[in-house]
């Protein structure tokens, strides 16, 4: 019995309620375009267990699903009821599971022994694993599932993402985040868009965010392999604060690599982060590559099949998840509504400082440029540019602008290309003539005098 008008059952037309009773191991796979949604709940009174990508539904709970292709797996057979109509929607009897449970465990297993040896001063270790492959084969999708399932072991691993092109973790798109997770992830969201200074039944991660702002590494591979090292560091020295992290190790996320050029540059993410196991899903080519290359190493190198689920994702779909978790930054979602400020930033004021990320393979590179370092041949490539006052024109209207942690006044090109991320704002006008550009900000109150970074990536939206 529920309270008059508390029954929330009460408000559902049951001719619109789908059900689906899923027997062990199989996974009931939906697709939802961005202007509809759909509820899933795990029947209440169902024996079963279920789990998206890792982490558990909870009994009788309404999950609500916008602009995704997902699924919901479970180990023992469940009940599921589904309210409004998904795009697609069936029950796969073959899934990667296993195997993945079986890396979970074999994670795990490393460790156990990483936490069973002896304390010592420094603390022990644990795996870190990069997982790399060609476009959408479940890359991210992998990194959420071992990431839910050692945290349901009670572990905190730090999850790091270097997928600039995607929708980002715990951050907007065309950044590189690291964030170490010690609390459930949220069954909608996954790794989430933000940190958000609201209230939220998930506890709040902090993310170390960097703002590459290009899509590819390959248009700024000079900066990307920077932003890389400066980001190793800053995880190294947060695993010597942070024991259970570093027991519990790390989980990289990368780009899609296809092909041979892009061997460097795993290299040299496994050199910087100290990997010790990659994981190559969907290529067989790949595999032998990575098998090639680090044959002579300590690193392991696995094959992983990809899960018959996961679906090529079109340009306009993946532009509208960018899309919205941009719109999130600035004005949450159902469970989280926030209400942004317009601030008024002055070209004239001493605290402005705009720059520019600079696309080494556009035209850009033929334009004057402040180098990062000092050597010649960073004068060839992908830096920052700083824009003169009579620059800021309406080309950056309807953009994310990065607010770094350097000060406007003192940062000179290589400190604002290295720099870490505090906050976005997002332009909604540049008055040319008035010399001044109106933004939306997270937060109340005066943009703070940092330098700001615009970038290309991702591309102008608009978020109302
Ligand atoms: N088992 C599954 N059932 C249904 N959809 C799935 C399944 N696994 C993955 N997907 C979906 O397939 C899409 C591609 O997966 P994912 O993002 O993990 O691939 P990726 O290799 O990381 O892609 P990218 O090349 O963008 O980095 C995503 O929308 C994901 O939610």
């Amino acid at each position: 019995m529920a309270l008059p008008g508390l029954d929330v059952t009460d408000s559902i037309d049951s001719a619109s309620i789908l059900t689906r009773e899923l027997k062990p191991n199989q996974e009931f796979r939906f697709e939802v375009p961005p202007n509809n949604s759909i509820t899933i709940r795990l029947t209440a009174g169902t024996a079963g267990t279920a789990e998206l990508f890792g982490t558990e539904l909870s009994k009788g709970l309404p999950y609500t699903f916008t602009c995704c292709k997902s699924a919901i797996y479970t180990w023992t057979g469940c009940s599921l009821s589904i309210e409004g109509s998904p795009s697609v929607e069936y029950i796969a009897e073959e899934t990667p599971m296993s195997t993945y449970l079986n890396l979970h465990i074999a994670l795990e297993k490393l460790r156990v022994g990483a936490s069973d040896c002896p304390p010592t001063a420094e603390g022990a270790q644990g795996p870190r694993i990069l997982l790399v492959g060609p476009p959408d084969v479940g890359k991210t999708t992998l990194c959420k599932i071992l990431t839910g399932y050692s945290i349901r072991q009670g572990r905190k691993p730090m999850v790091i993402n270097l997928d600039t092109a995607g929708e980002g973790v715990l951050s907007a798109p065309g950044t590189l985040s690291a964030a170490s997770f010690g609390s459930v992830m949220d069954v909608e969201d996954g790794f989430g868009s933000s940190p958000m200074s609201a209230p939220s039944a998930i506890p709040v991660k902090l993310p170390l965010v960097y703002y590459y702002g290009l899509e590819m590494p390959e248009s700024g591979v000079k900066r990307y392999k920077r932003l890389i090292s400066r980001m190793a560091v800053a995880v190294n020295s947060r695993l010597e604060e942070d024991i259970e992290t570093k027991n519990t190790g790390l989980i990289i996320d990368t780009p899609s690599f296809d092909n041979q050029t892009n061997g460097d540059l795993i290299s040299y993410i496994v050199a910087e982060f100290s990997v010790t196991a990659i994981a190559v899903l969907g290529s067989e080519r790949l595999y032998n590559t990575m098998l090639k290359s680090f044959s002579s190493s300590s690193v392991s190198v696995i094959k992983l099949p990809t899960s018959g689920g996961c679906v090529d994702r079109d340009a306009p779909f993946k532009k509208a998840i960018r899309d919205a978790t941009v719109k999130k930054y600035f004005f949450g979602d159902e469970k989280c509504t926030l209400s942004p400020y317009t601030v008024t930033i002055e070209f004239d004021s001493p605290g402005f400082a705009l720059w520019e990320v600079v696309d080494a393979n556009s035209a850009d590179k033929n334009i004057s440029f402040l180098p990062i370092g000092e050597d010649e041949s960073s004068l060839q490539s992908e830096v920052v540019r700083k824009l003169a006052a009579n620059e800021v024109d309406s080309r950056f209207e309807n953009l994310i602008v990065a607010v770094l942690q350097v000060d406007a006044k003192e940062a000179g090109a290589k400190e604002v290309g290295e720099s870490a991320v505090l906050g976005f704002v997002f332009v909604q006008e540049v008055d040319e003539k008035e010399r001044r550009m109106k933004v939306l900000s997270p937060v109340p109150g005066r943009v703070p005098a940092k330098a700001l970074l615009v970038g290309k990536w991702p591309e102008g939206m608009f978020l109302t």
